[in-house]
């Protein structure tokens, strides 16, 4: 049960983060959807209800997420958890030894900026509204929640930037449980593997319909909402900080093409 948890999802208009932000609201929470002005954000949100609102987000933007707090001020009254799924993806080898395409640095910034600059955005600022909840039992006070993926640990050809971005969130995820721990605020992020996404999707047709030799159980691409179990997972459970959790049947990432 989520009941009275008042969510911020950015990339809460696609994919994993709309998983997230239909559960928070099923189970009984207030979710701010936070996506581009471009997505179908507020669509989402009207058709989710009165317990749901859209905020127009660039993630790398301080003042858009600024903003989005304010209205979670207004709308909700506070701020309980921050789920941090917004992030864009580049496929390209540094150097494509076939055709000698060389991977642009602009290309590789740009992946960094959003994965990571716009991970650290959201959970500063959101700790910062976090802070002012009156701790409960626990003395807690929040919780955030990074997306990584298993490339920050298996990364294959031409994820170099993408794989960096993950495996930084990795890397954010316990100093930030350090930094917010005298506040009671918890820090968790979850590297999935392959989920059946607008980001993924194609990928199985580009592997001939053939799902990676290296998926173990269950041989199939992940749900949304089994990532979004996960996230409710870590809110519910007190002892989840500083903790990355692979949500992936045990794949293991192979050097090639695709998947
Ligand atoms: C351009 C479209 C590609 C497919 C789109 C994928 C969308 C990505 C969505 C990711 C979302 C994230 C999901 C989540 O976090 C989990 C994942 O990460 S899922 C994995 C997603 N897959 C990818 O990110 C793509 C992985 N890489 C590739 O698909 C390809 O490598 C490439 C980058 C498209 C480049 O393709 P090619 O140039 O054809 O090179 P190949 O890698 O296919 O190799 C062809 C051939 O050459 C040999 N070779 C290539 N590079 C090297 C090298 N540096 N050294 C030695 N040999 C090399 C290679 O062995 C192949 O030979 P063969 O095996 O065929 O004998
Ligand atoms: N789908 C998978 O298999 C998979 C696996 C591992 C990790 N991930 C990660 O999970 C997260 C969600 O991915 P998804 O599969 O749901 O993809 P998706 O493309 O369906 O959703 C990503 C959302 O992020 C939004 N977004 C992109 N840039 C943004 C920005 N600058 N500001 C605000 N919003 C922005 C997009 O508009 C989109 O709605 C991503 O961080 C992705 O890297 C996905």
């Amino acid at each position: 049960m989520l009941k009275n948890i008042v969510g911020l999802v950015t990339g809460g208009a696609s994919g994993l983060g709309l998983a997230t932000a239909e559960r928070l609201v099923r189970e009984g929470g207030k979710v701010v959807i936070c996506d581009l002005s471009t997505s179908k954000g507020a669509d989402i949100a009207k058709h989710l209800g009165n317990n749901a609102v859209f905020a127009p987000v660039d993630v790398t933007s301080e003042d858009d997420v600024k903003n989005a707090l304010d209205l979670c001020k207004i709308k909700f009254g506070r701020l309980d958890a921050a789920v941090n799924c917004a992030g864009i993806t580049v496929v390209k080898p540094a150097l494509n030894t076939k055709s000698k395409v060389i991977h642009t640095q602009e290309q590789f910034i740009k992946v960094l900026d959003v994965n990571i600059g716009g991970t650290f955005n959201v959970m500063r600022l959101s700790a910062a509204m976090m802070s002012e909840n009156e701790p409960d039992t626990e003395g807690c006070r929040g919780v955030i929640i990074n997306t990584a993926s298993i490339a920050a640990f298996d990364g294959k050809r031409g994820q170099c930037a993408y794989s960096a971005s993950k495996a930084a969130v990795v890397g954010m995820t316990l100093p930030a449980a350090r930094d917010l721990a005298s506040t009671g605020i918890r820090v968790c992020t979850i590297a999935p593997g392959y989920f059946l996404t607008s980001m993924t999707e194609g990928l199985l047709e580009l592997n001939g319909g053939q799902l990676p030799d290296s998926m173990q159980f269950p041989a199939r691409m992940g749900k949304p909402d089994e990532f979004a179990m996960a996230v409710q997972f870590i809110i519910t459970n007190p002892m989840m900080n500083g903790e990355v959790i692979r949500v992936d049947g045990a794949v293991r990432m192979q050097p090639g093409a695709n998947l």
